[in-house]
């Protein structure tokens, strides 16, 4: 018998709401299990269900229950920023019914106490461990937390986080109702275990999926069938345009950002020459004038209209935020129906196509050379074959040159199940960190209140710490190990077996930059004080493990190694004999001072597309590092203002609003204070004379438009914007910046 939404204890508005607004009138069968489970009445319940079959759904509906009939709050943690906003679309919906909703993923150092009047707080992982640090008293009225994408637990960077907030939540002595979502975990069992939850785990799918080898000309499925697939290129190309001549989209995923873009290339010139007519052409030339548009490199938003006109294109982290949402709703709308997308992207997006095909099974791996993607991998992004509504089936393809490779693809990817899930906690940098964090978030000051902390992570019960003695010895030695490097870095001190975070270590712990990092950039600043400059700031900044660095390649080793061997005393941190020239010691400095010059180019106004195009880098890169960097330099401000380098706070503090805003500091003010004024208006704002807030005040529309790009609609708000911020006092001045302001050469 199914379950239908008119039975459910809920309140009639929900009820009514769901069956209204979402068009559901039955629960699918995970949901039915999780709500016989008690979702709906406090239980915790991890839900390890695929693709499209309602975890979310559900989880909103339980969410919005515990809004309205217990009155409390609800917390949704995400990995990734992108997901916190789509998350925040999808409850938006629920603001009719009262419901107050909202998205938390920015600064780490605030206690957020204006979350206090929202029912349903969605965050990352990052910002709700910081939340927990600052401990704020609203966390009592939370009764439910809502973990999406479960399995990163297993990731090493953020699988800890979950853990560190699991431990908090308990030692805080809050019991909410715990929900964890993911498609795909091989230990789910345990992990349910771990959080004290009840598991709902089953394959059911809305629509079914097959899966599949495809070995020229045959495409062989798991369910037994076998199809001749036409050729008409590679086999890439043949599979995406045998699934769109079927009516289907497809989806390629690729193991790096150049592949992609190469195999969507393809797509699009294999849909454009096509016979048939797969697209609708003038939206695909709407899509492809609004992603032109958007982007703020011209030869990017060039190339990708000239695909999108054909109906395919490509989809990766280099890509800024606002033209990747434009690709994928132009996919959504099918008015692309072709998308060549890499792995690493796939958790990030929720873009189902029928046919899916995995064009690379294996991906380079720093110091590990080519390696095959895992399990879980594979089957998330198989998961999203097959489109709810759309498609019969879904479809997910790999590819083998020869019989062997087919059978090993059956047995490695099809036939197997993800593997499990396993903690990183207790990896060096992720102890300190936490360790630091608990700390001096008053968690715990002494060894047994560290256990107590330890005892509720995964990775306690993974490596059975409590009953293996030789575990145990080996991990308390970690810590030992850790509560050393700590006290040695002057974060934390130690009295009688009491410890205690320094005002430094309070400092890093509130600005959410990890104890390795810190450390750096203490040392770092120290040496720095009275010979900084916007250069050797940049370099020290990078050295956080959070900043990417830029790859020196063949060819360029010469520069770089000359740049930085004429620069070497004059860099933090560098050690205290030059390495051989041939040495490969050389090779993380010269990328951390080609990262640190890209950055110094961006905030000497270097034209962006001249930028991207001298490092190689896209503008997704780019606002990734300005993003990350105005947290770093953020966070390395405040540790110059507790070392009581002043002067050196100050300058940091500058050259954070620089990158910020990417300019000089002459014109820094206009970009600063005017609403939709950037580096590139600003810069002929000044140019055209108009060199401050004053200036434009004074000034007349027709006088500001003989600036370049500025028309009547911004000449009138900047003159009105001006006039307000002169009668109100709140201008934000900039000092002058004696910095020399030229590139790399200057520094020389
Ligand atoms: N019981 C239901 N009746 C009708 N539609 C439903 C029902 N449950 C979910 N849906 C719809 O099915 C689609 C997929 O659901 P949902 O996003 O909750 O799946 P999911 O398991 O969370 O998928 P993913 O793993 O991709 O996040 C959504 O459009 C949702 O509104």
């Amino acid at each position: 018998m199914t379950m239908l939404i008119a039975d459910l204890s809920l309140p009639d508005v929900l009820k009514t709401f769901i069956e209204e607004k979402r068009n559901a009138k039955f629960l699918y069968p995970p949901q039915e299990e999780a709500v016989r489970r008690g979702i709906l009445n406090g239980e915790s319940v991890v839900m390890v269900t695929s693709t499209a079959s309602g975890k979310t759904f559900l989880a909103e509906v339980a969410a919005i229950s515990n809004v309205l009939i217990n009155d409390r709050k609800t917390i949704v943690t995400v990995p990734l920023k992108a997901l916190a906003y789509e998350k925040l679309m999808d409850f938006k919906a629920y603001e009719e019914l009262g419901i107050r909703i909202t998205a938390s993923t920015g600064e780490y150092d605030s206690d957020d106490r204006w979350l206090e009047s929202f029912d349903v707080i969605i965050t990352t992982y990052e910002k709700l461990d910081s939340i927990l640090r600052h401990k704020p008293a609203w966390l009592g009225d939370v009764g439910q937390l809502i973990i999406d994408e479960l399995h990163y637990l297993g990731d090493p960077e953020r699988g800890p986080i979950i853990e560190s907030i699991i431990s908090k939540i308990k030692l805080l002595g809050l019991t909410p109702q715990i929900i964890g979502l993911s498609a795909t975990i091989g230990n789910a069992e345990e992990l349910a275990g771990w959080l004290g939850a009840k598991l709902v785990k089953t394959n059911w799918r809305p629509i079914p999926l097959r899966e599949g080898v495809y070995l020229r000309p045959f495409l062989s499925f798991n369910d037994g069938t076998k199809i001749r697939v036409r050729e008409v290129g590679d086999p890439v190309t043949s599979l995406a345009m045998d699934s769109l001549n079927g009516g289907g989209q497809a989806i390629v995923f690729t193991s790096s950002r150049s592949s992609a873009v190469k195999v969507a290339k393809q797509l699009a010139k294999a849909i454009c020459d096509s016979q048939s007519r797969l697209i609708d052409v003038e939206a695909a030339s709407r899509t492809a004038e609004e992603v032109r548009r958007a982007s703020s490199s011209k030869l990017l938003g060039d190339e990708l209209s000239q695909l999108i006109r054909c109906g395919a294109s490509f989809h990766h982290a280099g890509l800024e935020l606002e033209v990747r949402r434009l690709i994928e709703e132009a996919f959504r709308q099918r008015i692309i129906r072709a998308l060549a997308s890499t792995t690493t992207l796939a958790a990030g997006v929720n873009l189902p196509a029928r046919r899916v095909i995995i064009g690379d099974y294996r991906r380079y791996e720093a110091g590990e050379g080519m390696v095959d993607i895992p399990v879980m991998e594979y089957k998330q992004m198989a998961g999203r074959a097959g489109r709810p509504g759309l498609d019969p089936y879904g479809e997910a393809v790999l590819i083998a040159s020869n019989d062997r490779e087919a059978r090993r693809l059956f047995d490695l990817y099809v036939n197997a199940e993800p593997e499990n899930v396993v903690s990183r906690f207790f990896v060096e940098e992720n102890l300190a960190f936490n360790l630091l964090s608990i700390i001096a978030s008053g968690y715990a000051s002494n060894m047994n209140e560290i256990n107590d902390f330890l005892s509720n992570t995964l990775a306690y019960s993974q490596y059975r710490i409590a009953s293996n003695v030789i575990q145990r010895n080996a991990l308390m030695r970690r810590v030992d190990d850790m509560l050393k490097f700590l006290i040695e870095s002057g974060f934390i001190e130690e009295s009688n077996g009491e410890f205690a975070a320094t005002p430094l270590g309070l400092a890093v712990n509130k600005t959410y930059i990890d104890p390795y990092t810190a450390n750096d950039y203490v040392r770092g600043l120290r040496e720095l004080n009275g010979k900084a400059n916007n250069l050797n700031l940049l370099f020290l900044a990078v050295k956080s493990r959070k900043i990417p660095k830029l790859r020196v390649k063949r060819g360029e080793e010469d520069k770089w190694s000359d740049a930085l061997v004429r620069n070497w005393s004059r860099l933090p941190l560098m050690p205290p004999t030059l390495p051989d020239y041939d040495d490969d010691e050389l090779n993380p400095f010269m990328e951390e001072l080609k990262t640190a010059t890209m950055m110094l180019d961006w905030i000497n106004e270097v034209d962006e597309d001249a930028l991207l195009k001298q490092y190689d880098a896209q503008p997704g890169d780019l606002r990734m590092y300005i993003d990350q960097l105005d947290w770093l330099l953020g966070a390395m401000s405040e540790l110059a203002r507790i070392l009581k380098l002043r002067e050196l706070a100050g300058r940091i503090g500058m050259l954070r609003l620089r990158v910020k805003y990417g300019i000089k500091a002459d014109a820094l003010e206009l970009a600063l204070n005017l609403e939709g004024i950037g580096r590139t208006r600003a810069r002929e704002l000044y140019r055209a004379g108009f060199k401050s807030i004053e200036d434009i005040a004074n000034s007349t529309p027709a006088k500001l438009q003989q600036a370049r790009g500025i028309g009547p609609t911004l000449a009138n708000s900047l003159i009105e914007q001006a006039k307000k911020l002169m009668e109100t006092g709140r201008i934000t001045r900039v000092p002058r910046d004696e910095e020399p302001s030229g590139d790399l050469s200057d520094y020389l």
